[in-house]
Order: structure tokens, then sequence, then C-alpha cells
């Protein structure tokens, strides 16, 4: 492969940014790739996924490199140079690579692989903390998720039906195949930019995760309940929810930032899906008002996200421990909360894109033995594990409420 100038300058501004301006990487990237309208398909995957790939990488290559905080532009471009000679790319003769140390850059690689937080690169306290919490499991689930993430579509059964989408997008040359227990999903055999696609912009899928459909798998929504969203976002499990419901009945998407529930509106709308209600929670009357009356409440609830650092990379340099508390005793006041929506006969339930059992398993044990929980019962529980299944890390409880 030989290296492109302007494709390289555009991957180094966009880690300036991400590593020192502390903007997200996805936004980043959005913006660059919009820089030169001239980049075909191939340029714009080689900035994404190089940038994404030192993102993933950066503890590791800081240390074969030798190269600490700030991150300069000289420093940037040292990374750049171990990522290049680690994939077998030949290092250009340009002034910024002038002295690479080749063949060093592939003996600390070896020395380094040898220590986990090392190898896979990640924060000493993020790697104690999966050692506390997962054991002997850490090893691979992290290794898992260091990998890169499959593109997963969820068809919008409104509107097509998973061969005919299938169809549609391989005659564009878009193959993809169909997931065993998944019914609605799509993989996308190579990975390729389909929001510019009709099929897209038409309402006829969404780009969600495997693992992610599961949720509403599980929540089996029926046609004509009431169904509350409490943690709803910008919709990516609502959309589902309402989907299942084949727009019939009253989904109430909620959440405590409007902007995301806009987007939601937005996305409804293409999806041709017409019975979503959306309420912005600015106090505790928005809940209590819903006492004892949802058939079923979605609890999605915002945790680490270590289930999918897959997919957000820069997030092992974002989290902090701080974080992970604060969004422990969230998780804790949600329980309490958003479960007396459901009614007598309901059902509550709780997910998270985590692996951690604090977050998840535990949260459900603590909630079932509290006031709060007295009149709930676990009727099941999935914890999806990327190194299993292949996919994001979720945790999915559902519970029964007593007549
Ligand atoms: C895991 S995300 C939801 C993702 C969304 N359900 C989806 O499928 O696209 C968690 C959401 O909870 C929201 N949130 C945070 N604190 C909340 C609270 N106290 N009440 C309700 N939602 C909250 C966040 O804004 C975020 O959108």
């Amino acid at each position: 492969m030989k290296l492109h100038r302007n494709l390289v300058f555009a991957t180094i501004d966009s880690l300036h940014l991400i590593f020192n301006e502390n903007k997200q990487a996805d936004k980043v990237l959005k913006n660059t790739l919009k820089r030169d309208k001239r980049w075909g398909a191939r340029d714009r995957a080689f900035i994404a996924e190089t940038t994404y790939d030192i993102v993933r990488w950066k503890r590791l290559y800081a240390e074969i490199a030798e190269v600490r905080k700030p991150f300069d532009r000289p420093n940037l471009f040292r990374l750049f140079a171990v990522w290049a000679t680690l994939n077998g790319i030949k290092i250009p003769e340009w002034k910024q690579f002038e002295d690479t140390p080749t063949r060093r850059i592939k003996g600390r690689f070896d020395e380094l692989s040898k220590i986990r937080k090392y190898r896979e690169s990640i924060p000493d306290w993020l790697d104690e903390l999966g050692q506390k919490e997962l054991g002997k499991k850490w090893d691979r689930e992290i290794s898992a998720l260091n990998e890169l993430a499959d593109v997963v579509l969820r068809v919008n059964t409104l509107k097509t039906t998973v061969e005919n989408l299938q169809n549609e997008l391989s005659d564009l040359d878009i193959e993809t195949e169909t997931l065993k227990g998944y019914p609605n999903a799509l993989k996308l055999k190579e990975r390729t930019n389909v929001f510019t696609t009709d099929a897209f912009k038409n309402g006829l899928f969404e780009v969600q995760d495997a693992s992610s459909q599961k949720v509403a798998e599980i929540l089996n929504p029926q046609p004509g309940e009431r169904i509350v969203d409490a943690c709803a976002g910008a919709g990516g499990k609502s959309l589902h929810i309402a989907t299942l419901m084949q727009n019939k009945g009253q989904l109430i998407a909620m959440d405590i930032y409007e902007n995301k529930l806009n987007e939601l509106k937005r996305r409804a709308r293409r999806n041709d899906i017409f019975n979503i209600e959306t309420r912005v929670i600015e106090s505790t009357k928005v809940i209590k008002k819903l006492a004892d009356k949802a058939d079923k409440v979605l609890i999605d609830a915002p945790c680490s996200g270590l289930g999918v650092l897959r997919r957000n990379p820069d997030s092992k340099w974002k989290l902090q421990p701080e974080f992970l508390d604060s969004i422990r005793a969230t998780q804790k006041e949600l329980l309490d909360s958003y479960s007396r929506m459901v009614k007598p006969g309901g059902q509550l339930l709780y997910a998270t894109c985590s692996i951690l059992p604090s977050e998840n398993e535990v949260q459900i044990k603590e909630f079932l033995g509290r006031e709060a929980g007295k009149n709930f019962t676990l009727i099941h529980d999935e914890k999806i594990m990327p190194s299993q299944s292949g996919f994001d890390g979720f945790y999915i409880s559902l519970l029964q409420k007593k007549e």
C-alpha cells in the first residue's frame, strides 16, 4: 500500500482533535471526511479506519514509540509510523518519518505484547477493574472488544422484508447475510457506507448491532400495548419496539435530553412509525403521572458502554473511574423510580451495553432486595459477551410485576 500525503495528514489532524482537544472520534471523522470532495470510498475508509485503529491502540503504540503526552504533531507522526510498520506498510521518505526505527518497533511490540494492559491497550484502572469484576473471563472479553465491529442492519418490517432488502442491497453490490437467532438482522459481508443508499433514506432499515436487536425481541411488544421506553435517546430500540407493535398501541419514549428525542422523531418519520409519543423528563412528575400505567417499561440504562468499546474505542481514554461510580448510582435510582410505571402484572426490562456485573446482575439482585423491587421477580436474563456472540456486550433482564 502506498501512503498518500493528504490522507495521512487528514488522519493526523483527526487524531489531534481526538487526543488533544477531547473531541469525540465519530464527530471528528464526520467533519474530516467532508474536507475533500475528490476523496473516494477507499480514501475515506483509509482515514476512518486508520484513525480508529490508532485511537484503539493508543497506549500500545505510545509505549512502543516511547511517546508521552502532549501528542503534538511529531508525536502523532510517530504513532502513525508504528501503525504503518505493524501493518506491513512501507514508511515513505517524508521528513516527518525520518529515522523511523522499524526494527525496534517490531521488537518493542513483541516485548509489550506479553503484558495485557499494553497488549490490549487499556488504562491501568480499567485493566484492574475488568480483572476484579470478570476474573479470568476478562482476558478474552477485552481481546474481543478490540476487534473491528461488524455492521449489522435491522430490517424495517413495516416497509419491507429481510429477503427484499437483501436483494435490493445486492443490486447495489452490497452483499449481506442473515444471522441465525436474529430474525430481522442482516450483516454486511464487507464494511461500506450504507447511509447513502435510497433504501436507508426511505427507511427500509436502521443500523443496529445484533445484540441491541435482542432487547426488543425479549421485551416481546404486542400491538395495542402501552410501553414506556424510559431512556429512549435517539430511539434505536424505540423504533424496533414500535415496529414489532405494528404501529398499534402506544409507545412513550422518554429521555432527559430533548435533542435526542427530536432525532428519534426524525427517524420515526423515516421509518413510517406513528405510534411513538416523546416526553422529556423535566421532573419526576412525568414519571408519577404514569405510575402503574404501563404494560411494559424498558430501562435501557446509561452505562459505562464497556460492551461497545469496539464501536467507541476512544471511550477507553475518556471513561473515568469516578464516572462509573456515579453511573451505578444513576442506574439504581432509575430502577427504583421508573419501575413504578409498570402496572400490576406488567413487565420491566433492564438493559445495559456493559459487561460489568456491578452494572448488570448485581444491580438487579440489589433492586429485588429493596422496597421498590419487592413486587418483581426475575423471569429471564442474558449476559451477552462479545467473545462468545461476536457482537456487542449487553445485559438484558426481564422482570415480572405481581398482579
Ligand atoms: C444507553 S442510552 C439509550 C440508547 C437508546 N435507548 C437507543 O437504543 O438508541 C441511555 C440514555 O439514557 C439517557 N438518560 C440519562 N439519564 C437519564 C435519566 N435520568 N432518565 C432518563 N434517561 C436518562 C441518556 O440521555 C441516553 O440517551
